[in-house]
């Protein structure tokens, strides 16, 4: 049987803890940086520390680092979860999706429940599709992306590294949004969103630049 430690023991955590539950997969903990977490029980489920905490599980568990929901914090777990020679885990894929046999999706990422993707999709490493989330043809996902619950990829979207599409958002067949951009809930993305860039509205504007992670 697959058995998981999960990065972060917050909200986005805990729900990938109960799609676990609904995949038949054990979780045999949570990490959490917070020394004060360390020892607690959340749902049952106790947060072991950092790394150095689980070294005598090394060959036993896989790791997912994308148990928060913000894409450079993935990106730094996935550093050190990696650097310590601890495994990545395969994709977690709720049983019930819709999801074409031709699209492919790289380690560390995850697809909650009532997602459907489409045809000739391609997902990075460390991808949050959340619930409900459309994922039209042809669309090109980078690594530690995270797409909200509710949001609407139209065809040929392509999103580059790091980016976060806020919840309920759409974008537009064709648009690019360059990496570690952030897209505001309920945004309809029109036109391409520039690298670094946080857009918002209906259409979406930049609405200002942002720092490199
Ligand atoms: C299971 C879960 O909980 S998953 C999590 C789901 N949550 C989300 O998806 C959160 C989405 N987050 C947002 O939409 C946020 O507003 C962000 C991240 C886009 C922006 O947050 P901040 O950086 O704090 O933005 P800030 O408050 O500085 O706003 C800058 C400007 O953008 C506007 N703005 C911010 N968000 C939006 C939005 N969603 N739609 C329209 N305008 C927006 C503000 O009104 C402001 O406009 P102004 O300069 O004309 O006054």
């Amino acid at each position: 049987m697959r058995k998981i430690v999960i990065w972060g023991a917050g909200g986005h955590a805990r729900e990938i803890n109960w799609l676990c539950e609904e995949m038949g997969v054990q979780v045999a903990g949570f990490l959490d940086e917070r020394p004060e977490m360390k020892g607690q029980i959340v749902n049952g489920v106790p947060v072991l520390g950092t790394l150095p905490d689980i070294e005598a599980l090394k060959d036993e568990v896989e790791l997912i680092c994308a148990g928060v929901g913000d894409p450079a914090l993935k990106k730094r777990f996935a550093y050190h979860t990696m650097q310590s020679g601890f495994r990545i885990a395969a994709p977690l894929i709720h049983p019930r999706i819709r999801l074409s046999p031709r699209n492919t999706i790289g380690e560390g990422s995850m697809v909650c429940e009532g997602a459907i993707l489409t045809d000739n999709i391609k997902i990075g490493q460390h991808v949050i599709i959340n619930r409900s989330v459309n994922v039209s043809h042809d669309a090109v996902i980078g690594d530690y992306v995270t797409i909200a619950p509710g949001v609407n990829l139209a065809g040929n979207v392509t999103i580059d590294e790091g980016a976060y599409i806020g919840i309920g958002a759409s974008v537009r067949e064709k648009c690019h949004i360059g990496c570690w951009s952030i897209i505001g809930g309920g945004a309809f993305v029109r036109d391409d969103v520039p690298e670094f860039a946080m857009a918002a509205g209906v259409p979406a504007v930049v609405k200002k630049r942002l720092d490199i992670p």
